[in-house]
Order: structure tokens, then sequence, then C-alpha cells
């Protein structure tokens, strides 16, 4: 046995080993299990309406029906040549991320970086949510400075703490009325944080003239909405834009027009003050990018736009779900309460960054409303490199995709995992658990991660300490559930109820 075993060892270097044992232990790509796929239409007959067993609007549900047929690595052939892999347990995904090299690769926003690079004298590329390879490395590694240090992001604290007095002022009015759905009112906050912190400029999208329908602030909301709802379709369709404008695409353009007309509004302002300016001296993001030789406007157009795509609607949802969630739950908001009125003593006091680093329970809220709710069902990446998922061989050039929402409600990952307990983050609770690292990744992981993470859950836990500190919630409306498009965002309005304390 031990000759045997030795004849073996010597015959390979550790490449050649690595491969042989692969291929003796691991199954084939082909054999991976997932639904019947068929000639030119792949799978996609299985998401019509009505005779479909998947809904492209339901891809929590789709993946937790795939995960309980086929187990915890799934392929499905979309459409001829588009094979895609689902991975449903966190040792998967860690392979995944692992195993990314230096210029992740991701396919997402496909008919967005058509309709740029259909522009070429107002896009130098299709921007950072769908350019790959060093082109994304090189447009990243400019526009993550600003945001990716928590140092970078404290001094936007002071003014995000001022918007969300504004907010916190406008909910005297919203209260008195009998309905309001605070979806709106919310994104309407979220794109006052983020300008100020991008752009440094106002919106002022709480005054009287913004509110109507036809107002800059509403139709720049609305072009956002749009181009989400048309992107998972475009993306995952038929494609036949590729060859001709379908009505989707044309959606999809004429919103992306408009947001794009209000970017240049904004940077040709921004850049009138630049000028007058002393260099050096970076306020906002622009600053920072304005002075950076290695950019050129159109560079600068196209990370506006897709700040003003990604950054509102994320915060959003999320900040839906987490005030659905805590006005489900009494107890946890209690705590909550208790926790920000130890941080935040007098009715005004301001949120500053002492207070974030100690508002531990307001932070497990948050997490444990992205294990429930994340923004995405999961992240994928473009393989560079074979890899082997619970035995099964997935080839380079594969699009993976993980599917943590699934997998954060499986019950061998998490107790009681459809409850809403923050307590299982509290490392001094006895609901606490120790979770495999790469289950929650609500912002994905790595260096294509959210360039905007760090922005966002500072916004957020802001709102929420306030809000906490001086309002009881109440939910007022049926039981909500996610709708992908692509990202997730409730299934109904946001009927909450704000009484004082
Ligand atoms: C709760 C809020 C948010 C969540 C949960 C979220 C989540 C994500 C996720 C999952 C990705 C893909 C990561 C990956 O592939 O590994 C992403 C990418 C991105 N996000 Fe966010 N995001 C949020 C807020 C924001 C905000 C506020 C902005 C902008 C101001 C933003 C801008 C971006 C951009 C530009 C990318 C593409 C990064 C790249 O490809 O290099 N996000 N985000």
């Amino acid at each position: 046995m031990f000759l045997f075993k030795k004849r073996i060892f010597v015959c390979f270097n550790f490449a050649e080993l690595r491969t042989l044992c692969t291929s003796v232990i691991s199954k084939p790509f082909r054999n991976i299990p997932g639904p019947l796929s068929l000639p030119i239409i792949g799978t996609l007959y299985q998401y019509l309406p009505i005779v479909g067993k998947y809904n492209f609007d339901k891809m929590h549900i789709n993946g937790m029906k795939k995960y309980k047929q086929f187990g915890p690595v799934v392929r499905e052939r979309m459409l001829p040549g588009v094979n895609v892999v689902w991975l449903f347990d966190p040792k998967d995904i860690e392979i995944m991320f692992r195993c990314e090299g230096k210029y992740p690769n991701r396919r997402s926003h496909l008919a967005l970086e058509k309709f740029r690079l259909d522009r070429p004298n107002v896009y130098n590329t299709g921007g950072l949510l769908p350019t790959n390879g060093e082109k994304w490395w090189k447009l990243r590694k400019i526009f993550q400075k600003g945001l990716s240090s928590p140092s970078a992001i404290q001094r936007f604290i002071h003014g995000s703490d001022e918007i969300v007095n504004e907010f916190i002022e406008r909910l005297s009015i919203l209260t008195q009325k009998e309905q309001t759905d605070y979806l709106p009112e919310i994104s309407r906050l979220y794109l006052e944080l983020m300008c100020l912190s991008v752009f440094d400029i106002r919106m002022f999208s709480f005054s009287s003239n913004e509110l109507c329908r036809s107002s800059r602030s509403t139709q720049l909301l609305k072009a956002a909405l749009v181009t989400n709802d048309c992107m998972l379709k475009l993306d995952n369709g038929p494609q036949l834009w590729k060859y001709f404008q379908t009505p989707l695409y044309r959606k999809m353009k004429k919103a992306q027009i408009f947001m794009e007309e209000v970017a240049i509004d904004l940077l040709s302002l921004k850049m009138s003050f630049f000028k007058e300016k002393d260099v050096g001296v970076a306020e906002s993001l622009l600053d920072t990018y304005f002075s950076s030789p290695e950019l050129d406007f159109r560079d600068i157009i196209g990370i506006s736009c897709d700040f003003l795509l990604a950054g509102m609607d994320t915060t959003s949802y999320t900040t839906s779900f987490l005030l659905y969630h805590l006005a489900m739950n009494q107890k946890a908001q209690q705590t909550l309460h208790q926790e920000s009125l130890r941080l935040l003593p007098k009715v005004n006091s301001p949120v500053t960054n002492e207070v974030l680093s100690q508002a531990q329970y307001a932070k497990a809220c948050l997490k444990e409303t992205h294990r429930l709710r994340p923004i995405s069902v999961g992240v994928g990446r473009v393989l560079e490199n074979p890899a082997v998922f619970s035995g099964f061989e997935v080839p380079e050039k594969t699009n993976v995709v993980s599917q943590n929402q699934v997998a954060c409600r499986l019950e061998k990952n998490f107790s009681r995992p459809n409850e809403f307990l923050p307590e299982r983050w509290m490392k001094n609770s006895n609901l606490y658990e120790q979770a495999h690292p790469f289950l929650l990744l609500p912002f994905g992981h790595g260096s294509r991660s959210c360039i905007a993470r760090r922005l966002a859950e500072q916004n957020i836990l802001i709102l929420l300490l306030k809000l906490s500190r001086n309002y009881k919630i109440q939910w007022k409306g049926h039981n909500l559930d996610t709708l992908s498009q692509p990202i997730n965002k409730p299934n109904g309005p946001i009927l909450l109820n704000f009484v004082k304390y």
C-alpha cells in the first residue's frame, strides 16, 4: 500500500497531483443538477407567467425552490451559451471569492454598458458597475479614494445629521396624514444625503417645489427606479436590445438620459466652484475626482450616474425593511430605544462618531435586516480559473452567483432563521451565534465589494438612532416580502406610524 502510494506521488509535481486528485474525486460540470433547459430558449420558459415554475420578480423564492430540488450547487442554462451556477453553501461561496483574481469579474448591467459605450461623447467607459478587468480597476482605485477608510467618511457625519433633522421635522407633517407611504419620503432623504456627500450640493427635495411630480428630484428618483426595474429583464432576457432598441431598452435609455442630464448639471455647477477654490482642499468626493489627473470629465459623469443609480434605492429599501422589522418587533424596538436614549440624551443631541462607535444594538438591527432582506439575493462572479464547488468541477469563465439570502434562511445556518433577532449578533447575548463568515455578505466581498458600504451604513445608522430616540414606530400595512428588480425592494407600500415618545 505504502509503495503504491509512493509510486503515484513521485510521478507528479504538485500541480499535476492536484489536477489528478480533483478529477478523481470531483464530478464533471455536466453532472451538476438543475432545471431542464431547452434548445434556443434555455430555461426562460420556466419564468413565464402562470405556466412557469419561477418568477423573475422572486429570485429568493426561485433560489429556495432550486436548493430544495437540486441541492447546494445548481446549474442553469438560462440561454444557449449562458450557464449560471447558483451556490447555496457558505463554504462554496468562500471558494468563489477566494479564487477571484486581481480584477474580479461581474456580469451585471449589460444593457447599461451598451447604452454608455454607444455615447462616447458623454462617457469614457461603461462605468464602474458593468466594466470588468484592468479598465475597472483603473476607475475603482481612484473612485474609492475618500470612501473606503472609516476616517474619510466621518467628515460627512455632521452634514448628514442636519439633513436627518430636516427629515424628522417633516415627520410632524406626515404623521398628521391618515396614511403615508414612507418609501418615497425615505428615498428623498437618501437622495439628499448622497448629493451632499458626492456633489456637496443640496437638492432641497423636501421643499414644496421639489415635492411636486414634475420636479427634478421626483423625476430623478423615478429615473433610478425605472432603470433598476428594466435591468434584470434586459440582462437575463433574450437580449434583443443588442441588435435593435426594444421598448424596454428605450424605456431604460430615456431614464438614463434624464439621469445623465441632471448629473451633468450638478457637475457643471460644482466645476464652476471648484475652479475658484484652492486646489488640494478636498471636501466632497467630486473635489477629489476633479483634482485627479487620471480622470477625464466623462469618467466623472459615469461615476456620478453610477452613484445616482446605486445609491438611493439600495439604502431606502434597506431602511424601509429595517423600520418594518422594528415596527413588527416591539421588544427589539424597546432595546434600541434604550440604547438611543443613552447615546443621545437630548431630543436634538447630534449623532457623532463617538455615538456611532457605541451603537452596538443599532448595528445588530441593521445586520439582522441585511440577513433577512439583503439588497440582492447574492453576488455574481465570472470565474477566472476552474474551481470545485461541493465536489463539482466548474470551468473558468462560468457565471457563478452566490445565494446568500437563501442560505441565511436555512435552519442549518441560523437558528429560528425567519425571525428578526438582532441579539444573535450581540456577543453578550445568550442568543449570540457564530455564523460562517461567508453567509452574511450584503455588500459583497473583496476588492469589488460595494464602494460606498461605510457611507451607506453610516447614513442608515444616523437615521435609525434619531428615529428610535424620538419615536415609537408602528406598522399599518400587510406583511412585506421582497421583489427582485433586480435589487430587492419591498413588495408593498411602507405604511408606518410614528408616535412621539
Ligand atoms: C444598504 C446599502 C447598499 C447595499 C446593501 C449595497 C450593496 C452592493 C452590492 C452587493 C454590490 C456588489 C458587490 C460585489 O460585486 O461584490 C454593490 C456595488 C456597488 N455599490 Fe453598493 N450598496 C449599497 C449602497 C450603495 C451606495 C449608497 C452607493 C453610492 C453612493 C453604492 C454604489 C455602488 C457601486 C458604484 C457599486 C459597484 C462597485 C464596483 O463594481 O466596483 N452602493 N453594492
